[in-house]
């Protein structure tokens, strides 16, 4: 095994994967830097879910290679995997999958939580989380009592509040109207650059791989080509709006 290059935060070699005998991934292989917001587009079935999966340690690949920092993530055994991803990664799914029980501040507390922050630090982080994502309103209410937008930016407000060091974020916006998606994005994309965030997003939406540092693409599970964008120029005024205490 070699280790990867050093200002690499993730990287992958050669990855296959087959679902049910068919392959959805074929050799893939990439870095991504550390502090990057690395966009991964290509149509429907290209294999951005399962490409995320895989660097985020969900999945093994039947073959291949994943590294985070310089750690072998494809020998992890399942519970190393799993605090890997509790402590330094979040996840935001396409559609919002929330605890019914918990109101919205304690679900987006929850991963703060469950790493051992206090009640009341996890609470205060996720109350501003909530303000920034413009629902600090819904604070109080379950998930069954918001709308579906809401509930997404509760779940973004989740993966955002332990600044995690890898942010997953597939789809992100899909749920949203083209309106909201713009200002939920530029939350999301200036959080991470302010917190050194590294985001792997995958989408099929060129707008949103437009506030990406990097995009690649997939196409029937091969990587096709890198777009490498120029660096955004406004992040000082986003970040100034998003500080973060926890
Ligand atoms: N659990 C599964 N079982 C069987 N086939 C699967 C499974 N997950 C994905 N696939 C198949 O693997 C291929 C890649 O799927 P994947 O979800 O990774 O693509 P995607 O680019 O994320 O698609 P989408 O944009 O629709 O989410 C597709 O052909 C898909 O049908």
């Amino acid at each position: 095994m070699v280790a990867p290059p050093d200002n690499d935060v993730l990287w992958a070699r050669a990855l296959h994967v087959k679902h049910n005998g068919s392959p959805a991934l074929t050799g893939v292989s990439l870095g991504v830097r550390e502090g990057e917001i690395l966009a991964v587009g290509g149509p429907r079935g290209s294999g951005k879910t399962t490409l995320l999966q895989c660097l985020s340690g969900q999945l093994r690949a039947q073959q291949g290679e994943v590294w985070f920092n310089s750690t072998p993530v494809h020998t992890m055994g399942p519970l190393t995997r799993e605090r890997l991803r509790r402590d330094r990664f979040a996840w935001i799914d396409p559609t919002p999958v929330l605890v019914p029980e918990l109101n919205a501040w304690e679900n987006a507390a929850l991963p703060l939580m469950l790493r051992g922050v206090s009640r009341r630090r996890a609470k205060t982080a996720a109350l501003e989380w909530l303000d920034r994502l413009d629902i600090g309103g819904c604070a109080r209410k379950r998930p069954h009592a918001l709308l579906h937008a809401e509930r997404q930016r509760v779940a973004i407000a989740r993966a955002l509040a332990p600044a995690p060091t890898v942010l997953f974020a597939d789809e992100p916006t899909a749920p949203l109207h083209r309106a909201d998606r713009a200002h939920v994005l530029r939350t999301l994309t200036t959080a991470a650059r302010s917190h050194g965030i590294t985001v792997v997003l995958a989408t099929h939406d060129a707008d949103t791989a437009a506030l990406a540092d990097r995009t690649v693409s997939l196409l029937d599970g091969r990587l096709v080509n890198t777009v490498h964008l120029p660096p955004v120029t406004d992040s000082a005024e986003g970040r100034a709006a998003c500080s973060l205490s926890v």
